[in-house]
């Protein structure tokens, strides 16, 4: 990619459309064609195929994608799979129809079997019946990865994909119902704090295991691998170490400085009992992570609570 190049981030308001922005800029790109959702809906095929046809993008990060935690993946199958199919295969086709010259497209580890050998390789993947609480999603992150790999195939076009462990970090979702559990606890543990109250309700019975990646090394790793990788193999990203829920939740506790009870909460479901992915294929390219959880954690709060006060919240603490 020279500096100059047009490229399209898709879903650039997002946690990682987000992120991968800041890392471009940091770079020094400087031809970036971004939109909304409401700007362009990538459910639908006509207005992404003008879009194509109009701004010519020549390399795409498709980070655009209905995200959610547990509960939103369980509560809404539907969207889960339809606007995931819809808006992956439109981008994606387009991409070919229009000389895309490299695609990004981003999954997630809940593509690999629920009862995946731990740390999950690639070649785990369709090898045994998936977690159900993310089962829609996962289906339309695979039909995405089989797109990637069949027009690969067929025409011969640069399209990988990327399957990148649980994020968080700045831009992230602190919504309780739909989030995913990092931006959940720092929410909850500040708010508790604020309100002096005696505990907090952790979802499940806190036992799973779950690895976490800060937002801005996974937006590096993508960096890397659209400039150093052109293969139909999926790459994981991640950190290769994994930490229980219980355990993630006394260290947001810790940084947030709250010293309430922790109360598991069993009605809610715990989802997959482990998910470490295997990182040995793009640890072999030349690729590490360098923000360690509990720094990523700090950096997070931090972001978390300019916003409260630039929203004038009380709660800055
Ligand atoms: N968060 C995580 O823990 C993980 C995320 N990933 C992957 O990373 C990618 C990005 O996730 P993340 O950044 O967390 O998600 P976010 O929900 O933070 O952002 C998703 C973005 O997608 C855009 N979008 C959603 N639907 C549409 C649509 N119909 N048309 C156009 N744009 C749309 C939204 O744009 P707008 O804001 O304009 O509405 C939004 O900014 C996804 O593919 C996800 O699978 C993978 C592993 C873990
Ligand atoms: C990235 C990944 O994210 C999802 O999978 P998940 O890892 O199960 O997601 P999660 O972050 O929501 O939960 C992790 C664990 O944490 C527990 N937990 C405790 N307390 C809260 C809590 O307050 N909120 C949430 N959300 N979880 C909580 C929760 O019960 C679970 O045991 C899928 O969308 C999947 O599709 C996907 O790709």
């Amino acid at each position: 990619m020279n500096k100059n190049a047009i490229i399209y981030v898709a879903g650039h308001r997002g946690l990682v459309g987000g992120a991968i922005v800041r890392q471009l800029e940091k770079a020094g790109y400087t031809n970036l064609v971004t939109r909304t959702s409401r700007e362009l809906d990538l459910r639908d095929q006509a207005q992404v195929n003008e879009f194509f046809e109009a701004e010519q993008p020549e390399y795409v990060f498709l980070a655009a994608a209905k995200v959610g935690g547990i509960l939103a993946n369980d509560s809404y199958p539907a969207e889960f799979l339809y606007d995931n199919l819809m808006l992956e295969a439109n981008v994606i086709h387009a991409a070919y129809k229009n000389g895309v010259k490299k695609l990004l497209f981003l999954g997630s580890t809940c593509i690999y079997p629920k009862h995946a050998p731990q740390p999950m390789p690639e070649d785990s993947l369709l090898t045994g019946p998936l977690e159900p609480t993310n089962e829609w999603y996962a289906v339309a992150k695979i039909a995405g990865i089989k797109l990637c790999q069949a027009y690969r195939r067929q025409y011969g076009c640069s399209f990988i994909s990327a399957m990148p462990t649980n994020l968080y970090g700045i831009g992230d979702n602190f919504d309780l119902e739909k989030s995913h559990v990092m931006p959940a606890l720092i929410r909850k543990m500040h708010e508790a704090k604020q309100a002096g109250a005696p505990s907090v309700k952790i979802w499940g019975t806190g036992t799973p295991l779950r690895e976490f990646l800060f937002v801005d090394d996974c937006a590096d790793a993508c960096l890397f691998l659209m400039q150093n990788y052109d293969d139909a193999g999926i790459v994981n990203i991640g950190v290769g170490e994994d930490i229980s829920i219980a355990d993630l939740a006394r260290l947001v506790a810790g940084v947030v400085g709250y010293a309430g009870e922790l109360v598991f909460d069993t009605s809610k479901p715990d989802g997959t009992p482990r998910k470490l992915v295997d990182t040995s294929r793009i640890n072999a390219l030349g690729w590490r992570p360098t923000v360690s959880l509990e720094a990523g954690i700090r950096l997070t709060y931090d972001w978390y609570r300019e916003q409260l006060d630039a929203a004038g919240v009380r709660g800055v603490g």
